[in-house]
């Protein structure tokens, strides 16, 4: 290894212990030129830990621009060297993993339409075997925790180390206010069961337009994320791709000024105590709330019982739309979501059928 690739590795080291790490760089790697000066603006707002690129282009369509290819390995690697911005592209086959290697790419993605294919990500995982560079595994495009989770486990079982996660969003057919539905919940569920990995948020991908980056990459920062990626072009209006997403890097770097950035946790006995005592009465309503339920099942259950004696169905369509309406009026009153009532009635409904087809099967 050259004396500059263990430089590199050091770097990549003490960048992955950073908070919050941003890194930015154009949708595709366009010319030299592009490359290169977006790398230097970049570098100059001192906001960026890395600088991306997008080198082979996974298009919905045919007929697209598709991405420079292996050609534009060495301007990054040259923006590296002006700049000292580590650099990072996304990978989708062994050909492209060995390419990006031989020209020192630090960090390699998996892009969101590779992770939804255990192949492609089998393929991905057995070009890294031995090697020593930090992976970041994208969201697959379709809401399935499963196959995201399958995706990590393939790259740490190749023998990666330093893993990390993207958080771009998912497909949904009509959605129009995001390109990608976050769908944080999905994310969050993540960042719980893989609590040592690093996690991104990507915005331009969410957003899939300038205006909101902002919002998001916010909301982000708020759950604790530990690093955005924000695409951004020196001239985002022609870019050859994702146009609409990219800002300049001065907005990058007015972005970076207006977040407020939020800690997980302070060194502040008065803010812990009053943590605890609130914290207190939530677990005091918790259970609370669960000792109701309860009530409320075994309620269902004494019904179910009737309704087993007479033949009766369990769903009653007029009864359980009389309970949304009256619920959903009392709990927006008292300051609940509409989204949130559904959801907790949906969920209470299930649990009750379930509870009397317990009864009548009994
Ligand atoms: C409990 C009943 O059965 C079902 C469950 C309901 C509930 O949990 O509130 C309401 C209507 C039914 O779909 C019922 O008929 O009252």
């Amino acid at each position: 290894m050259s004396t500059q690739q263990v430089s590199s590795k050091e770097k990549i080291k003490e960048l992955w212990a950073k908070r919050p790490i941003i890194v930015s760089g154009p949708c595709s790697a366009e010319t030299e030129e592009q490359v290169i000066e977006t790398a230097q603006q970049l570098a100059a707002t001192g906001k960026v830990d890395m600088l991306r690129a997008g080198i082979w282009k996974p298009r919905t369509k045919p007929g697209m621009f598709e991405g420079i290819g292996a050609k534009g390995l060495p301007w990054l690697q040259k923006a590296k060297q002006i700049t000292g911005l580590p650099t990072a592209i996304e990978v989708a086959t062994a050909k492209q993993v060995q390419d990006a290697l031989t020209f020192d790419v630090d960090v390699l993605w998996i892009g969101a339409r590779t992770t939804v294919n255990p192949f492609s990500v089998q393929e991905v995982a057995d070009a890294l075997r031995g090697v020593d560079v930090p992976v970041l595994v994208k969201n697959p495009i379709n809401p399935d925790l499963e196959l995201w989770s399958g995706g990590v486990e393939r790259i740490a079982r190749a023998g990666i180390k330093n893993l990390g996660l993207i958080h771009r969003g998912f497909s949904s057919y009509g959605n129009t206010q995001y390109r990608n539905a976050p769908m944080w919940h999905l994310a969050i569920e993540m960042k719980l069961k893989y609590p040592e990995l690093p996690i991104f948020n990507d915005p331009s991908h969410i957003c899939g337009k300038r205006d909101t980056l902002m919002e998001v990459a916010q909301k982000a920062i708020d759950l604790d994320y530990d690093g955005l990626m924000i695409e951004s072009h020196i001239d985002p209006d022609n870019a050859w791709s994702d146009a609409k997403q990219q800002v300049t890097p001065a907005r990058l770097k007015e972005m970076m000024e207006e977040i407020i950035w939020r800690k997980e946790d302070v060194d502040n006995s008065e803010y812990h105590k009053a943590l605890e005592k609130l914290r207190q009465q939530i677990n005091h309503l918790d259970d609370e709330m669960l000792q109701i339920l309860s009530q409320r099942m075994k309620i269902a259950d004494q019904i179910g019982q009737y309704k087993k004696d007479n033949n009766i169905t369990i769903l009653q369509p007029g009864r359980w739309q009389e309970i949304i309406d009256k619920v959903a009026m009392r709990g927006e009153k008292l300051g609940l979501s509409r989204d949130f009532l559904n959801k907790y009635l949906d969920a209470v409904h299930l649990e009750s059928i379930n509870h009397q087809k317990k009864v009548l099967d009994a």
